[in-house]
């Protein structure tokens, strides 16, 4: 099957139009794009990467921000102990100095070579724990001093001469005890003798130690420092911790600013390798500066700290919000996947009904919708390009046989062999579809010459005359193809498919095995014959069938005491076909007996469904003809629809015509035997018109005998049908049946089958057919008038 499209040619609006397109598409990716960020399973990560980004910038800023708050803090203490420590040192240095120049004073003006005695005594001399003061003459002999071990000892010559000529404060370099090992650090002032001679020094001596001991390690830490640097660049005291050192020297003028404003500044030392914020200032008065460092580590210790909970909580709050985002992302993601399985599943599910809905599920061939789609499109095509199609329709001869004697089984393997043969017959463009059955229809949807489709159908016939081998047996089967070819014998679906099986309807009766083409030729009769028969075919697909009831009533009490089924065709075009019209049709093709079938199961359907709304259980007549009953399925049928139903079989009444039981009296013996072990009540119809005698219906179990209507409609003017019917009524007492006249259409017809004991009669004098919904009508109101329910 091939679809065929219009070739589309390249145009300046094509080009305008492929633009837009290919705009669109940018525009769509970006949507798509922008689509898809949307989606959870992708928005969830990307937001985390926000916040995670959003997090450690701001950890990070709060930690700079805090740590260099910190550092500032830290500088700023360094300057304030720097400047307490300064004080504490210029008040040190000054007493000491003050000592001096009191001693000083006190020799050279009183001469005297031993002043310490005379300013103890006034209390003018510094506590002898913290300083030793001494005088020293010019030979370096100690004269005097307050530590009496030092009385008598000298000092080394060139260490005075170094002392010797300043007037100024001297302060020694720090040297060790050679006594305790201590730091000592030296002051001293030159005594002048008589006009100016050099007389000695006055001297103090002091631990280098008093000089750090202002050490706080609540402020400084054990890593803090205080020195007391000499401005030659030699420390005369030093204290970190505990430690206390002297004597090693840096480059003074790169540590001590030689400006006021000092600052602190970060600063290692080589020697214990610790970062300090430092901070110096250089005395006013004397050659010395102070040094106060503070251990950066220790200092930012809480900053520090503080910062590694800032980053273990970010750390944490970062490995939440992966792993929430991570557990959001893959359901969302697993939400997406079964989405779209749903998706495909629909899609999938949505082309299998789409598929089953065109296509045979037995053939996989295209069915009956799809062929009449495919079929009206390549009209249309036709007529545009001014071309012919043809469809040929193809039914089985013998396909009926092979069921029958092969079973279903064998049958569907046929039907899809056939479907095979028939594919490899025809063109890759051509369409060859399964109506049901054993009913094909092709569509050659481009002809050249006629003659090509007769090819292709001798082709068909051919192949189909193959022997097919189903279950191991060889068996041979024919088809009869008709053929209509558009436009000449028709322009639409339709009427195509109606001609092409008008002429496969010709080949049948042409013998079958071969093709016929539609001929317009065939005459009125034929025609309207074979219309019927091919819109009967498909009636009761079509379901256009529907059953009439007439009542049966009582003779004495005029009450309803049955009914009688009777079957109407709504044909759509033909509207309310009369059972005398179409019944000989279906009896001659067969047809009767589905028709028949479905006739009963109704029938039996609609009885039980008004007692079970509580109407009153009444029975149901059903007309059977000869084929029916030659049915040999009709026991198994009857039994199948009893069963299915529920239908209680007493109240199920058959109809035979007389002229049946007695073309084979034997035969209709076994089967009304049959029907009455069903339970099934049987009528003879149509009696009267037959010449049955009374000793031949003996033979036969039956429960009614129907007077035909030909009997009944004379009997008020015609003395011999008055007479038959009397004898009818009297044979049927005698035989125990139950009489029911036909056919009443007057009160005379009605009072004379009163008068003559008639049991129960029908006709249009009490009641024409009506459709279920109106005869239920009637059962309501007798209901009603007499109170009686079920
Ligand atoms: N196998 C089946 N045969 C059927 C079925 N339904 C009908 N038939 C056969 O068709 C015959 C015609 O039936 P229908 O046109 O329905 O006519 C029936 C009544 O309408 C008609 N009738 C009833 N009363 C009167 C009347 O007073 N006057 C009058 N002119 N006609 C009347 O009689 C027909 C019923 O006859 P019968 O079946 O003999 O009781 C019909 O004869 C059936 O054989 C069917 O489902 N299956």
């Amino acid at each position: 099957m091939a679809i065929q499209r219009a070739s589309v040619m390249a145009s300046a609006p094509d080009i305008v139009h492929r633009e837009n397109a290919l705009a669109d598409g940018t525009s769509h990716w970006f949507r798509r794009g922008f689509g898809q960020a949307r989606e959870a399973y992708i928005l969830f990560p990307l937001l985390a990467v926000l916040l995670l980004v959003v997090i450690w910038s701001g950890t990070l800023y709060l930690i700079k921000v805090e740590q260099a708050r910190a550092q500032q803090a830290i500088a700023e203490a360094s300057l304030e102990v720097g400047a307490t420590y300064e004080a504490q040192i210029l008040r040190a240095v000054r007493e000491i100095d003050q000592t001096l120049k009191l001693v000083k004073y006190t020799y050279e003006s009183e001469r005297q070579p031993n002043p310490l005695p005379k300013l103890k005594a006034r209390a003018l001399l510094p506590s002898p724990y913290l300083f030793d003061v001494s005088v020293v003459d010019a030979s370096g002999r100690v004269v005097a001093s307050t530590q009496p071990s030092e009385a008598g000892s000298r000092m080394a010559k060139d260490e005075l001469q170094t002392l010797g000529p300043d007037t100024a404060l001297s302060i020694s370099r720090p040297w060790k005890s050679p006594v305790t090992g201590e730091w000592k650090l030296r002051f001293s002032r030159r005594l002048d003798g008589g006009e100016g001679a050099f007389a000695g020094i006055a001297m103090v001596e002091v631990d280098a130690a008093y000089f750090v001991s202002s050490y706080d390690a609540s402020k400084l830490g054990d890593h803090g420092l205080l020195g007391l640097l000499g401005t030659d660049g030699v420390f005369r005291a030093r204290r970190s911790g505990e430690e206390v050192s002297a004597g090693d020297s840096i480059d003074y003028a790169t540590v001590v600013p030689d400006t006021e404003n000092t600052e602190a500044v970060r600063t290692t030392n080589a020697g214990d390798g610790v970062w300090r914020y430092t901070s110096a200032r250089q005395l006013y008065d004397f050659p010395l500066a102070v040094i106060v460092g503070l251990s950066e580590e220790e200092q930012l210790a809480t900053v520090n700290q503080q910062a590694r909970t800032y980053l273990w909580r970010a750390a944490g709050g970062s490995l939440m919000l992966v792993l929430l985002a991570g557990l959001l992302a893959r359901m969302s993601w697993q939400l997406v996947q079964s989405r779209l399985r749903a998706g495909e599943a629909k899609i999938a599910y949505a082309e299998s009904v789409e598929y089953l809905a065109y296509h045979d599920g037995l053939t996989a061939l295209p069915n009956r919708s799809l062929f009449s789609k495919l079929l009206s499109q390549s009209i249309r095509e036709a007529s545009r390009y001014d071309r012919q199609l043809a469809v040929l329709f193809l039914d089985l001869d013998r396909f009926k046989q092979v069921n029958d004697t092969l079973g279903h089984d064998a049958g569907d393997q046929l039907l899809k062999e056939v479907a095979l043969r028939l594919e490899a017959c025809l063109r890759g463009s051509d369409t060859v579809a399964r109506l049901g059955g054993d009913e094909f229809v092709i569509l050659l949807p481009e002809l050249s010459q006629d003659h090509d489709v007769a090819t292709t159908a001798q082709k068909i016939l051919t192949a189909i005359a193959r022997p097919f081998n189903l279950q191991g047996q060889e068996f041979r089967v024919t088809a009869s193809v008709g053929i209509s070819v558009f436009p000449q014998d028709g322009l639409d679906e339709q009427t195509l498919k109606k001609n092409a099986d008008i002429a496969m309807y010709q080949a049948k009766q042409c013998g079958k095995n071969n093709f016929q083409f539609y001929s317009a030729k065939l005459n009125a009769d034929s025609l309207e014959r074979l219309t019927l028969e091919l819109s009967l075919r498909h009636a009761l697909e079509r379901q256009e069938f529907q059953l009439y009831y007439q009542a049966k009533r009582d003779i004495p009490s005029g009450q309803i005491t049955g009914m009688e089924a009777l079957l109407r065709w709504n044909h759509p075009d033909l509207g309310i076909v009369a059972p005398m019209q179409f019944i000989p049709v279906a009896e001659e093709t067969g047809l009767i007996v589905p028709i028949g079938k479905w006739v009963l199961k109704t029938a039996c359907r609609q009885n039980v469904a008004w007692q079970r709304q509580g109407l009153p259980h009444l029975g149901v007549a059903v007309n059977l003809t000869a084929r029916q009953f030659a049915d040999e399925n009709l026991l198994t049928d009857l039994a199948e629809i009893l069963a299915e139903t529920g239908m209680d079989a007493r109240l199920l009444e058959l109809e035979i015509a007389e002229n049946l039981l007695m073309q084979d009296v034997k035969r209709a013996l076994g089967v009304l035997t049959g029907l009455k072990r069903l339970q099934v009540r049987i009528a003879i119809d149509d009696f009267g018109i037959g010449y049955s005698s009374l000793s031949a219906l003996e033979q036969f179990p039956l429960d009614v005998i129907k007077i035909d209507r030909s009997c009944v409609c004379d009997i008020s003017s015609v003395s011999e049908d008055k007479a038959l019917t009397e004898a009818i009524i009297a044979m049927g007492r005698t035989l125990s049946l139950t009489v029911v006249a036909q056919g009443v259409e007057t009160k005379e017809q009605a009072d004379f089958l009163r008068d003559n004991a008639c049991d129960e009669f029908q006709g249009f004098y009490f009641n024409k057919p009506v459709p279920a919904d109106q005869f239920k009508l009637l059962l309501q109101a007798q209901a009603a008038d007499t109170g009686l329910g079920t």
